[in-house]
């Protein structure tokens, strides 16, 4: 099935006069895994602030499916660290009955830690638990901002599993953002590499390939993930400014093709 859930078309967000997302289309279907990619600052977390409604467009479209369920995950969760607050009263907070909770925690792999402080998890269990909101929702949607982070590697690959069978079971569309290439490559369906616009997107094989990836990434990343040549018409420099074709300035190459 594909029904699109969240369509952006030609977005562009802009902070004073630096501009943060530039003129980017992407659509994220029921059943999709898309994971957006790119180096610091490229955009990302503004980008997936525009789909939860947080950050205007400064022009372009960002269409939402009316009643759209979005379950999110963020980069950074802030708590007032003084208030005791336990894993059953977080999730609590969703609003969601104690069953539904459990079953949520349950799924994720920390139901055991019920009754444990929020401040004391690891965190592993710090993302699991984060998931295990989104979840309780019952999501559409599932937004994830660096999902694995202070998860280790093994619980990595076993967090973007769990992201697929999530995905299944509740037949929802993912969009998410991820800096683990070598996991999001074996993990996803779809990868978008942004460093303000789009500098290569398609399936992970492909990408991986593709030389606007290489100049993203750098040569040892790119090795470790196999290389192929295709055709360009720009270079851009490392903030993102696209400089002339022959520039030697560092940074990403790519068309648009
Ligand atoms: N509210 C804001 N006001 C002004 N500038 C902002 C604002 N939010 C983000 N920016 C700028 O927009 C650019 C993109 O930021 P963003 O957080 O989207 O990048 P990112 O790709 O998520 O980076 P990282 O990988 O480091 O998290 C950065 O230069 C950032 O300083």
């Amino acid at each position: 099935m594909t029904d699109p859930l969240v369509q952006l078309e030609q977005l562009t967000i802009r902070f004073d006069d630096r501009v943060a997302v530039d003129h980017v289309n992407l659509t994220v279907s029921r059943g999709d895994i898309v994971t957006i990619i790119g180096p610091n600052g490229a955009g990302k977390t503004t980008l997936i602030k525009a789909i939860l409604g947080l950050q205007k467009a400064t022009t372009g479209r960002i269409r939402v499916t009316p009643g759209l369920v979005v379950g999110y995950v963020p980069q950074h969760l802030s708590l007032e660290t003084t208030l005791p607050l336990s894993v059953r009263r977080f999730m609590a907070l969703t609003g969601r009955n104690a069953t539904d909770c459990e079953k949520a925690l349950e799924r994720t792999g920390v139901r055991h830690l019920l009754n444990a402080s929020i401040h004391h998890l690891s965190g592993g269990e710090r993302q699991r638990l984060l998931l295990a909101r989104a979840l309780a929702r019952q999501p559409d949607l599932l937004v994830l901002d660096e999902p694995a982070q202070g998860v280790d590697i093994n619980g990595q690959a076993a967090l973007y599993e769990l992201i697929r069978e999530l995905r299944d079971e509740l037949h929802c569309g993912v969009i998410m953002i991820s800096h683990d290439l070598h996991l999001v490559m074996a993990a996803t369906d779809h990868v978008i590499c942004l460093n303000q616009h789009v500098c290569c997107s398609g399936y992970p094989a492909d990408i991986s390939t593709d030389p606007a990836f290489v100049e993203t990434f750098g040569q040892r990343v790119a090795e470790s993930l196999a290389v192929y040549h295709h055709h360009h018409n720009h270079r851009h420099n490392l903030h993102g400014d696209v400089v002339p074709a022959g520039s030697h300035q560092g940074g990403c190459q790519h068309d648009h093709g």
